[in-house]
């Protein structure tokens, strides 16, 4: 009987709030989970990622099974060992890494062969290898199948081909997964902008059988529009009682849009690479220190945030530290952005649990298009 479970607590129309409990902790949803690529969630310590309110983060086997190598993580305890993050570590599976990052790339029905953007070394990625990385190697509490992100756009033809090869990679992914009581592999649900792609491949991937269901092949460049529209297609053909992860998505509003069509789980690396390049995020949209408007402005980032990057440090100081590149201006700025996605993640659970999440969706919008104006 596998240890990891999801509780739903309450729904609000199509959002829901409950916990996805696993051996390692316990996963508040609707949840964020920061992004650590190469073993770190960047410029952060994990004490900072908890602190600032991240229950779950996420780990790259692209990145890792290149530098430092998969085994040698392995031999030095996994990866949380390894990193010291002692909470629980999802992983995705590389295929997408693959081809936004590597060089020559080679796709066949048994997997992937492609050359390392670092060193230009050569890697063959399988479904079977991809499951021994994350779950046996890195030691993943959730792992993904390996799958293949549809380019968009695409043809109706090209997406089906593609979803068809996904299905088939998560078919092989499950059965060299097998039975785990500790650990979790979520499926992807692929399908790109075609309603009815999006309900074969839900309805096809429920039938291999997943812990958790995701939905890739968004935040691709389709749109803030589209990608609601494909939710609206795609999350009422999940089973409700199981956790449904939106990959790589997003800013704040794609984040309220997505859990008010009942998406659990977030992975974006926008809070920690915007917060490198002087950006802090609000419910205004992002706010570029580097402007000579905050030079002398001595309020903080967000006072409401318990976290000392945005309660303690006056904009005007960090708008001298990215003025002047110190390191200390990523190291705030991401610690204030994760905060900031953390603390948005707590009130939507709480505007859930007490009902009011129309109420605070359209609150939220109305500030974000003011921020935009
Ligand atoms: N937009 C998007 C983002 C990611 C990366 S999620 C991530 N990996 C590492 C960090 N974050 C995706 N990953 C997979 N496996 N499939 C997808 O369709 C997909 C789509």
């Amino acid at each position: 009987m596998s240890q990891i479970r999801f509780e739903l607590h309450a729904n609000d129309g199509a959002a829901r709030t409950g916990v996805l409990k696993t051996p390692r902790g316990d996963i508040r949803t609707p949840a964020f989970m920061p992004v650590g690529t190469a073993a770190t969630v960047k410029a952060l310590y994990p004490e900072q990622v908890r602190s600032a309110g991240a229950d779950i983060i996420l780990g790259n086997t692209y990145h890792l099974m290149l530098r430092p190598g998969a085994d040698r993580i392995h031999r030095l305890g996994g990866l949380h060992e390894f990193m010291r993050w002692d909470g629980p570590i999802l992983t995705d599976s590389g295929g997408f890494q693959v081809w936004s990052l590597a060089g020559l790339r080679k796709l066949t029905e048994e997997g992937v062969d492609f050359q390392s953007h670092i060193d230009g070394s050569k890697y063959h990625l399988s479904p079977e290898r991809a499951i021994e990385i994350q779950a046996d190697l890195l030691g993943a509490d959730i792992s993904m199948q390996l799958d293949e992100c549809t380019n968009f756009p695409c043809t109706e033809e090209d997406a089906r081909s593609s979803m068809e090869l996904s299905l088939r990679w998560g078919a092989r992914c499950k059965a060299a997964f097998g039975a785990r009581e500790t650990q979790a592999l979520f499926g992807i649900v692929q399908g790109s902008v075609f309603d009815d792609l999006r309900k074969e491949s839900a309805a096809r991937t429920i039938e291999t059988g997943f812990d958790g269901y995701a939905i890739g092949g968004l935040a691709v460049g389709e749109g803030l529009e589209t990608m609601c529209h494909v939710l609206d297609i795609t999350v009422p053909a999940l089973p409700a009682n199981k956790p449904h992860y939106l990959m790589g998505v997003g800013k704040p509003i794609d984040l309220v849009e997505a859990v008010s069509r009942g998406i659990d789980m977030f992975d974006c690396v926008m809070p920690t690479r915007s917060g490198r390049h002087g950006q802090a995020w609000s419910d205004y949209g992002p706010v570029n220190l580097k402007r000579a408007e905050f030079a002398e402005d001595n309020s903080p980032l967000d006072p409401d945030i318990d976290c000392p990057a945005s309660r303690d440090y006056s904009k005007a100081y960090l708008h001298h530290l990215v003025r002047a590149g110190e390191y200390l201006a990523a190291m705030l700025l991401s610690w204030h952005n994760v905060a900031y996605y953390e603390h948005l993640m707590a009130r939507m659970r709480a505007a859930i649990r007490e009902g009011r999440f129309d109420a605070f969706a359209s609150e939220f919008r109305a500030r974000w298009a003011q921020g935009m104006s």
